[in-house]
């Protein structure tokens, strides 16, 4: 046997960087592996690169013969989770890990694989998470790796494991080929005892990520910052320099059009394409929950979709397909000397289309829709567009400033400058002479991810409405402003912005989806006599409103339908768990969001205990205006400056919930210092509980396991 029977390249990849590196492994694999130049009768004349979720079908079409190699490249993405293209494989080997027999073969014997994660250390606990869940899963069910697990860093920079990785590749192909397996990589694969569909999911444990550094929010958009970017005069020969990308994309005027061009904003044919169950939102109502005071601006947004279009539970989140702010996409359409109104047509020049770019290709299309919609242009350095910005440069000693910077050499640089979040605008001008087409750009763009909240409310209440809320996001990088993309532009749009009270736009309209569940979903759990602490400081609060709604609304009803009498009370109370929920603000009087409603839901009884914690209060106890909060027993506000103080304050009534009482936690908010704090707590409280064998920690991760214990961190 001298080669593999069948080949394949798979990625998944949120972002495009997994997909960028599988494309350009396909086109070096035919000139770096001989028997896939000679031997074309046992390998497929091209090799094909396609997402992990088409692994099954591969993997069923080819498993009589006896060797078949498939070449990974997969991220992580959301808390550890599986990225676009490999959920449904998930799935998949969820399954086979659940249904393989000790007994007989292991489903993928006859599968050689060589595995590359894409990853983030600033993603503590789940660095690499699901890459290594897909490595592990493929080992437990007998593929054998012809290269150990290797995981870039993208903070550090992808390239400085994927080049090496790349180079040990082609040899291990060829060991592994000849039949000298590497075995010594990892130990055989071992029988292994079927996985509870707890324990796939249990791999998959939420990360925190970091913060954002919130400014006030009324300062307007400026596009027309410098970058500040210090390069050496003289340097060594650069080294560690990524490979300049393959040129794929190609745009060709479309001199006569038949068809219907995509020219037009809103909502160009191929976003469509890209999520095909859109649904379109009446803007309702925009208000804004916060003082002036504030540091941050928070909105509630009441979208009205058309009836029965939409059939969603608490805790689920939307998607919207927001395009690149309007101002930005016209300057850069100036910077690179772009006719936005002429239409072109995308095709690969090589090889395959990026999978975002795919349905672009599809009917002609103005490079203004291309730049609103197909590619994120406000978040951009990666090294691969520094070097295709290099190769573009007319004045030699911008490309090598370029170059320097996607060097090993220039890594702190490289580091420092994307602390900036530069635009790609501002990187243009930055380097005046480089000139890209729209084209060379789009081979190394990142696709424009859409712009994910919570839903706030309940369907029970009102099935077509929903409502969110959010924080404007407008922040500064060391000095240079920076904004997000849709809460800007919404309370702009709405008109609400600078005002300070509701506004009902008439004609305001929003399309977007409902994010489809991971496997960690933040959903209610079925028996509702569940007790539920429910812990979410600012906007974090979103999703645990949509929970505690939807549980007042569930009792009204009951009441509504009740014929059990004067008991009826008491029967509500029987048939539903209790609720704690702390909540965590700055202020009282300047961003306590839905202060009034909470009272509300603790004088109904919907919420048993009310803790809420103001980080900014000068005084350590705190109280309510008259009327408000202080009937609570016990009292809300117990001088807790953060959430994770309003759980040791209450240790003992947690411990009896989480320990007696079989309770839920939630939590949901800023992955930073808070989620690791609120973490730290609740290891810290565990230690003064009687845990038999476990530690604290392994009782952590068992309710993680089972579900007790659910996160919700961005
Ligand atoms: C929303 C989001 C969540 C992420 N979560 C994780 C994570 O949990 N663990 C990790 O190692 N990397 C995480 N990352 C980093 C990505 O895995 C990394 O940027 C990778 O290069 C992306 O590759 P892709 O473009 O192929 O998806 C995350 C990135 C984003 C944008």
């Amino acid at each position: 046997m001298s080669s593999m029977n069948k080949t394949i390249v798979l990625y998944g990849s949120e972002t495009g960087n997994s997909e960028a590196l599988a494309r350009r492994i396909g086109d070096e694999a035919t000139e770096k592996i001989s028997f896939f130049k000679t031997d074309s009768s046992n390998i497929q004349a091209s090799l094909v690169v396609s997402p992990l979720d088409s692994f099954e079908a591969w993997h069923k079409a080819n498993s009589g013969t006896i060797k078949n190699l498939a070449i990974i490249v997969v991220s992580s993405t959301g808390d550890g989770e599986a990225p676009k293209g490999a959920v449904q494989f998930l799935n998949y080997l969820e399954l086979e890990l659940k249904s393989c027999n000790l007994d007989t073969k292991l489903p993928f014997e006859g599968v050689y694989f060589a595995l590359l994660g894409m990853g983030d250390k600033d993603y503590d606990d789940t660095f690499g998470k699901f890459p290594t869940l897909v490595f592990e899963g493929l080992v437990k069910l007998g593929a054998k790796p012809i290269l150990s697990l290797e995981i870039t860093d993208e903070n550090e920079g992808i390239e400085l494991v994927s080049e090496p990785w790349i180079e040990k590749l082609w040899p291990a192909i060829t060991q592994a080929s000849e039949e000298r397996h590497i075995d010594s990589i990892m130990p055989k694969a071992q029988p292994i005892k079927p996985m509870s569909s707890a324990e796939v999911k249990a791999a998959l444990i939420p990360s925190l990520e970091p913060s954002n550094n919130a400014i006030n929010s009324t300062l307007p958009p400026i596009y027309d910052q410098k970058l500040n970017i210090e390069v050496p005069d003289t340097f060594d020969e650069l080294k560690g320099l990524p490979r300049m990308p393959a040129e794929v994309c190609s745009l060709m005027p479309v001199v006569e059009n038949t068809e219907t061009p995509s020219k037009d904003l809103p909502l160009p044919q191929f976003v469509k394409q890209a999520f095909p169950s859109l649904i379109w939102g009446q803007v309702k109502k925009v208000s804004s929950l916060t003082s002036s005071e504030a540091l941050k601006r928070t909105l509630a947004l009441e979208l009205e979709v058309p009836r029965d279009s939409l059939y969603y539970i608490p805790g689920d989140v939307i998607g919207i397909p927001q395009p690149n702010d309007n101002q930005l996409v016209t300057l850069l359409l100036q910077r690179l000397r772009l006719d936005t109104d002429s239409l072109y047509l995308l095709s690969p020049s090589t090889g395959q289309l990026p999978s975002h770019l795919v349905a672009c290709g599809a009917a002609p299309v103005t490079p203004r829709v291309l730049l609103s919609y197909a590619v994120d242009i406000s978040i951009v350095l990666k090294k691969p567009l520094l070097r295709v910005l290099s190769q573009c440069c007319t004045d030699p000693s911008e490309a090598t400033a370029l170059d320097w910077l996607a060097s090993k050499q220039g890594a702190s640089q490289f580091t420092a400058l994307r602390d900036h979040a530069p635009t790609l605008l501002e990187l243009l001008n930055a380097f005046p002479s480089s000139q890209p087409s729209l084209a060379r750009l789009l081979d190394v763009l990142s696709p424009l991810q859409p712009r994910h909240y919570s839903i706030t409310s309940t369907p029970l209440t009102a099935p077509s409405q929903i409502q969110l809320i959010f924080n404007v996001v407008q922040y500064r990088t060391q000095g240079l402003l920076r904004h997000g993309l849709f809460t800007p532009w919404i309370d702009r749009a709405s008109g609400l912005a600078p005002a300070k009270s509701d506004v009902t736009p008439t004609s305001l309209k929003l399309p977007f989806f409902l994010k489809p569940h991971g496997p960690m979903s933040f959903h209610l759990p079925s028996n509702p006599k569940t007790p539920l602490i429910l812990v979410g400081p600012g906007t974090g609060i979103a999703p645990l409103l949509s929970f505690v709604r939807h549980r007042q609304a569930q009792r009204s009803l009951a009441r509504r339908a009740g014929t059990i009498g004067p008991r009826l009370e008491e029967d509500i109370r029987a048939r539903y768990g209790p609720i704690w929920l702390i909540a965590g603000f700055r202020h009282p009087d300047h961003d306590f969001l839905a202060s009034e409603e909470l009272h509300i839901l603790v004088q109904d009884a919907t919420l048993d205990r009310l803790d809420v914690a103001f980080s900014r209060l000068e005084t350590a106890s705190f109280s309510q205006p008259a009327g408000q909060l202080g009937c609570l027993a016990p009292p809300s506000h117990t001088g807790a400056k953060y959430v994770q103080d309003a759980l040791t304050n209450n240790a003992a009534y947690w411990r009896e919930l989480m320990i007696s009482k079989g309770a839920c936690f939630y939590l949901c908010g800023d992955a930073g210092e808070m989620a690791r704090d609120v973490n730290a707590t609740l290891l810290r409280l565990l230690g003064d509980c009687d845990l038999g064998e476990l530690t604290p920690a392994a009782q952590m991760a068992a309710w993680n396991k089972e579900g007790r214990i659910k996160r919700d961190l961005w």
